[in-house]
């Protein structure tokens, strides 16, 4: 199969980058992040989510943050709605994309979502529903795509089950989330392979956490299976609450690094993401997670 001449990043730094971070990031912050990264060129942004704020606190000024941005033609800026109640809330933000989240697995998804997986599709019926009647597109999650942090290995099986229910329900694409990074390129291409008997190639996506320095590898072995979204996260912030140890999602800039070298377009500039994410690292007193940013800032 060949490469993708385009690929579409979804960049997850304002919602997956920000969500675990202990200390308190000012609305303000965040509405720079979102900002900066709309003019570095990036046409997705995840900018938050509608959760309960007793499960994820750094979410809780998600409606300030879409009040605050400049939404830019062009972009979509998209939330996390994870019932009813959040997507009402979305809805009252004037969040115009949606995406709601599952799981491969029973045990994450007790602890994320605190219900059973087929409880959370259920969840998700209504939802759905609302959404076409508003013309509100809904993307769908499945985490622990290539491991799970409580229930170890899972099938390909076990999530090609979930994304077929997601996209028989409506959701227009399924983004296959390696939460904990464990996954190879080998095991990444068998998971697709058996995905796509249900869900065709062009409505996946990879999220790929580089927990073992794998989400590269695995993302180019995507591509070679004919998958061109990616979720990734500026400075490669991030790590998700409910799985602990696993660090960051794939730094954009290194995502857009190897896209450039293989000649696969995005529209998305080097350098102001580069700054965007310099920017948030400063906020946070974190070191950017991108070998890229640092080798071109001088600290590698
Ligand atoms: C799903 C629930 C709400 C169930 O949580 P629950 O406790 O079972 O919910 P409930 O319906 O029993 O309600 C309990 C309380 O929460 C409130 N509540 C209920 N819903 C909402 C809402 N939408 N927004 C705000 N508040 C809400 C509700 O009003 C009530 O408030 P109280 O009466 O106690 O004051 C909870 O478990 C939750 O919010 N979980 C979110 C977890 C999360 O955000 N995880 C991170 C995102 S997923 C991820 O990072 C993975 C991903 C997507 O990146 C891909 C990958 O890497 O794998």
């Amino acid at each position: 199969m060949s490469l993708p001449t385009h690929v579409r990043l979804v960049e997850v730094g304002p919602r997956d980058g920000l969500q675990n971070e202990k200390q308190p990031i000012s609305v303000a912050d965040k509405v720079r992040l979102v900002d900066d990264l709309s003019d570095a060129g990036l046409s997705y942004i995840e900018v938050g989510s509608f959760v309960s704020p007793k499960w994820v606190p750094q979410m809780a000024g998600s409606r300030e943050v879409f009040a605050g941005i400049q939404q830019r033609p062009g972009v979509t800026y998209a939330a996390l709605t994870p019932n009813m109640k959040g997507f009402e809330a979305a809805l009252e933000a004037g969040v115009k994309e949606v995406a709601v989240f599952a799981a491969a697995s029973e045990a994450f998804s007790q602890k994320n979502i605190n219900c059973s997986i087929g409880e959370s599709l259920q969840r998700f019926l209504p939802l759905l529903d609302a959404a076409r009647q508003q013309g509100i597109r809904v993307r769908g999650y499945v985490s622990c795509v290539l491991g799970c942090p409580y229930d170890g290995f899972i099938t390909p099986e076990q999530v090609a089950r979930v994304a077929r229910d997601l996209f028989a329900m409506g959701c227009y694409e399924v983004s296959l989330g390696d939460t904990i990074g464990t996954g190879t390129a080998g095991d990444t291409r068998r998971l697709i392979e058996v995905v796509a008997r249900d869900i065709p190639r062009d409505k996946l996506a990879g999220h790929f956490h580089d927990t073992y320095g794998q989400a590269l590898a695995n993302i180019y072995a995507s591509l070679l299976e004919g998958v061109g979204v990616f979720d990734s996260s500026v400075a490669g912030l991030g790590g998700c609450p409910y799985a602990k140890g696993a660090t960051g999602n794939v730094a954009t800039e290194d995502v857009l690094y190897l896209l450039n070298g293989l000649g696969i377009a995005t529209d998305i500039d080097l350098d102001r993401l580069i700054a965007a994410g310099q920017r948030i690292c400063t906020v946070l007193g974190k070191s950017s997670g991108s070998r890229v940013a640092r080798a071109r800032l001088g600290c590698a």
